[in-house]
């Protein structure tokens, strides 16, 4: 994100060069061929040189060509009615008995100069292929703003812009959230607008900041509002860019936007995606990584180069500090870090407010649900929610975005669109079983994060989907909680074990999220009473790719058994839970059943009119606190 419309690597660029690699066998082979068919002049029959001086002592040869290193000779038989011509290479050593030879008898002697045309076959290829060969530079490099020219661009002066630089008009307050991002960045500002007022006291000021934080959480934003508050110019690149098939291309291009940079001072460098250059050196797969690397130590080379007094901010995005080179993070170098993260609840509603400034909601109050619904949502999902809740609003000739476009733009960037897919009779009504149980379970268990919405409309990859409401953040788990979370997790399978008699495929992803829960909770949480609190973790999660790093254990075996045995009680735990809720509630359970399969979609309210008993609706009771990352659909 943030650099689109730029070259990406390897878009076609592949074909293209194969394309030149092709263009350039076929050149060679032209090359080669022509040089032949030249040498092999037909005509005279070719024949060795003896047979040729045998020809000439008999008496036979009437005219005789000589050439630079062949000499072709014409016979006539007595009568003359058959004419001949024979063509010999002549020895390299020369031959001189020829020329006596031929005077003494009587040969006519005709001596050519070479043909120029033969001249111009000889060097007319190698001129053709030095010009593919310079054509193929020059494309290689064409959209590389910079490049250090190379061959290429040595002979065939700059065609490669200088790298430009933009005024941003973002400033700080179109970053919503991000308050300490912003705080930090902030002071970098004084620096830019007023270098003198830091050096006259001996301040050094960081010239090189890395931002960290999962995509779309702002990064390229914060380092556009940077340039936009202090109003300097803005170099703007992105690690992939850097990366070409000539070696030392990537340097080239460091070198020359550091140095526009610097002629431009005060100003910001921003490199998006910094891990693909700032990789660990030496861990790459395979060889081919010098083009890299050299970019790399450039880009050292030119933190390392800067005065304190330079005015030059050298701001990087990375969402794998962890990769990163060690010595990128070194003193002097992308030495403050500032993190960037999901936003909250709050964050959310103001990111929401900041992209619907200029769209004609209904209600704006709208928002406020909105944001509390889209947990895990970064900056970019929530534009991009609102741009297709109008285009959702304008699809239906709405004069104005609905709640019911909010949320339909919402399920679609969470899960992706409806999909149309064929589902039998019998499936759909599993279906529905399956997300009744997560749905009952949920209602009944207390402090369970209040539902949204239930669906058995296919989206994305999810067949059907409870979804809760997050009222608020919660930032530490209690244990019921958790427990709660296990049985609502278990609750569809149960359901269709419970009401159909048989378990399906369908409870694949809540098997592995409720067993992942189960294991933070024994392992990191310390919420079995066997363990006790030790950290039996296996991996270390990853901070923000939700994966896991393969780590040594250095836990006993007997020790992981008791692990697995532990998860393996809490799970049984929580589905005997479940057994039990639905068993307890059956009829209101198989009420949602039937009105979930006959509609499809039922909303809280709907929900409720099911589960209450005699379809009394009680007023709502709503527990208190919902869960920030808490699975939103099950
Ligand atoms: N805190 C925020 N306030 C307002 N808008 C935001 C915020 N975060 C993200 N956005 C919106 O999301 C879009 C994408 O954000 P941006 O490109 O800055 O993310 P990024 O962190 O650089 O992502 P990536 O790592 O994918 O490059 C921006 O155009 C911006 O409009
Ligand atoms: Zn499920």
């Amino acid at each position: 994100m943030g650099n689109s419309g730029q070259k990406q690597p390897g878009d076609g660029s592949n074909g293209l060069q194969w394309l030149i690699w092709g263009l350039f066998s076929a050149v060679l082979m032209m090359a080669v061929l022509s040089n032949a068919l030249f040498d092999t002049r037909t005509g005279p029959s070719t024949v060795p040189y003896s047979v040729v001086k045998k020809l000439i002592r008999d008496g036979q040869v009437v005219s005789a060509d000589l050439q630079e290193h062949a000499i072709v000779v014409t016979t006539s038989e007595a009568n003359a009615a058959k004419v001949e011509a024979f063509r010999a290479v002549t020895p390299a050593q020369g031959d001189p008995e020829l020329l006596p030879l031929l005077e003494q008898h009587n040969v006519e002697i005709r001596a050519e100069a070479p043909a120029g045309v033969s001249l111009l076959t000889y060097i007319l290829p190698w001129i053709v292929i030095l010009a593919v060969y310079l054509w193929l530079q020059r494309r290689m490099m064409g959209n590389i703003a910079g490049g250090n020219g190379g061959l290429a661009g040595g002979l065939l002066g700059g065609r490669f812009s200088k790298p430009s630089a933009t005024r941003e008009k973002v400033i700080f307050s179109d970053v919503a959230g991000q308050d300490q991002a912003k705080k930090e960045v902030a002071e970098l500002v004084d620096f830019l607008r007023d270098p003198q007022r830091f050096e006259r006291v001996g301040a050094k000021v960081p010239h090189g900041v890395l931002l960290v934080g999962p995509p779309g959480t702002g990064k390229t934003l914060l380092a556009k509002a940077l340039a936009g508050e202090a109003d300097v110019p803005f170099f703007s690149t992105s690690g992939s860019e850097f990366i070409e098939i000539f070696v030392g291309v990537g340097a080239g291009r460091v070198r020359k936007m550091f140095e526009a940079a610097r002629q431009a001072a005060p100003s910001i460098i921003f490199i998006d995606e910094l891990d693909s250059i700032g990789r660990t050196r030496g861990t790459g797969l395979g060889g081919g990584h010098d083009e890299r690397e050299q970019t790399l130590n450039q880009i050292l080379a030119e933190l390392d180069g800067f005065a304190a007094r330079e005015a030059v901010v050298v701001l990087a995005a990375t969402n794998r500090p962890d990769v990163l080179d060690p010595a990128l993070l070194r003193p002097g170098r992308f030495d403050r870090h500032v993190t960037l993260n999901l936003p909250d609840k709050a964050a959310r509603r103001a990111i929401l407010g900041i992209h619907a400034r200029d769209l004609p909601l209904e209600d704006p109050a709208d928002l406020d649900v909105m944001a509390a619904g889209t947990p895990g949502f970064s900056g970019a999902d929530l534009k991009n929610l609102l741009n297709e809740a109008a285009i959702t609003a304008a699809r239906r000739n709405g004069q104005r975005i609905s709640r019911d476009d909010l949320g339909e733009a919402r399920d679609k960037v969470m899960m992706g669109t409806v999909r149309s897919l064929a589902i039998r009779p019998e499936e759909k009504h599993r279906l529905a079983v399956h997300e009744a149980g997560h749905t009952a379970a949920a209602y009944f268990t207390p402090g369970a994060d209040p539902l949204y919405k239930v669906t058995i409309i296919p989206r994305g990859h999810a067949l059907g989907g409870t979804h809760m409401l997050m009222e608020s953040e919660r930032h530490t788990l209690d244990e019921a909680y958790l427990r709660g979370q296990l049985v609502t997790l278990l609750a569809g399978r149960s359901a269709e074990k419970l009401l159909l008699g048989t378990v399906s495929s369908g409870a694949d992803d809540d098997i592995r999220r409720a067993t992942e829960l189960a294991r933070s909770m024994v392992a990191r949480w310390g919420m079995t009473e066997g363990l006790g609190p030790v950290d039996l973790r296996q991996s270390e999660d990853h901070p923000f790719l939700g994966q896991s790093i393969a780590q040594p254990r250095n836990h006993a075996d007997a020790t992981a058994a008791q692990v697995d045995a532990a998860i393996i009680d809490l799970l049984k735990d929580a589905e005997a839970q479940a057994v039990s809720v639905l068993t307890e509630h059956r009829p209101r359970v198989e009420r949602l059943v039937a009105s979930l399969e006959a509609k499809e979609t039922l909303t809280f309210d709907e929900i409720r009119q099911c589960l209450e008993p005699d379809n009394k609706v009680t007023p709502l009771k709503r527990p208190k606190g919902g869960r920030e990352d808490a699975p939103p659909d099950l």
